[in-house]
């Protein structure tokens, strides 16, 4: 029997788990460039850990993937947070996992909103960027460096991931 899981509205507290939300709903903030700009500040930590660890930033053109989701594979960075901020506001599917002993426990699934954004904390059981419906590109900021930095599960049976409106 499949097992399914609906994905639901991301928030900061309940992804506060696995990571942080990129978004600017968010206290610490102030005006910079005499007034013309508002910094919001101190979104998430960049981990980069491990041998010539260095920071990278690039950007990722993502394809949709068909919903729901099957989903037969986790991946973590134990060396780094891996951090992705759509370009354009159009929602995604987040899939993390809590670690169980080095595997990962039931898998628990955000849709974004509009804009938002996620950084994975370094170690953390997370499904591959995964856009909804159009291509869609993102900035990714996550770690460099000598050494493995991926960490991959395949789950024995797939999971569904549907979307909520599919609920
Ligand atoms: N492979 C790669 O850089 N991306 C993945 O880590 C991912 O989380 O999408
Ligand atoms: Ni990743």
């Amino acid at each position: 029997m499949t097992r399914t899981l609906t994905a639901r509205p991301l928030t900061r507290e309940a992804f506060a788990p696995f990571g942080d939300v990129l978004d600017t709903d968010w206290p610490n903030h102030f005006a910079i460039n005499n007034g013309k700009c508002e910094r919001y500040h101190d979104l998430a930590a960049v981990e980069a850990e491990g041998p010539a660890a260095r920071v990278l930033i690039s950007i990722f053109k993502g394809t949709p993937y068909e919903m729901p989701l099957k989903l037969g594979m986790v991946e973590r960075h134990p060396l780094g947070s891996q951090a992705f901020m759509p370009l354009s506001p159009a929602p995604f599917l987040v899939v993390v996992c809590p670690d169980g002993n080095g595997e990962p426990g039931e898998p628990r699934a955000f849709v974004t909103a509009p804009g938002q954004g996620v950084s994975y904390r370094r170690k953390t059981w997370h499904a591959v960027l995964t856009p909804i419906g159009a291509p869609q590109d993102f900035l990714v900021v996550d770690r460099g460096g000598e050494g493995s930095n991926l960490e991959e599960f395949f789950f024995e049976k797939p999971w569904l991931v549907q979307l909520p409106e599919a609920a």
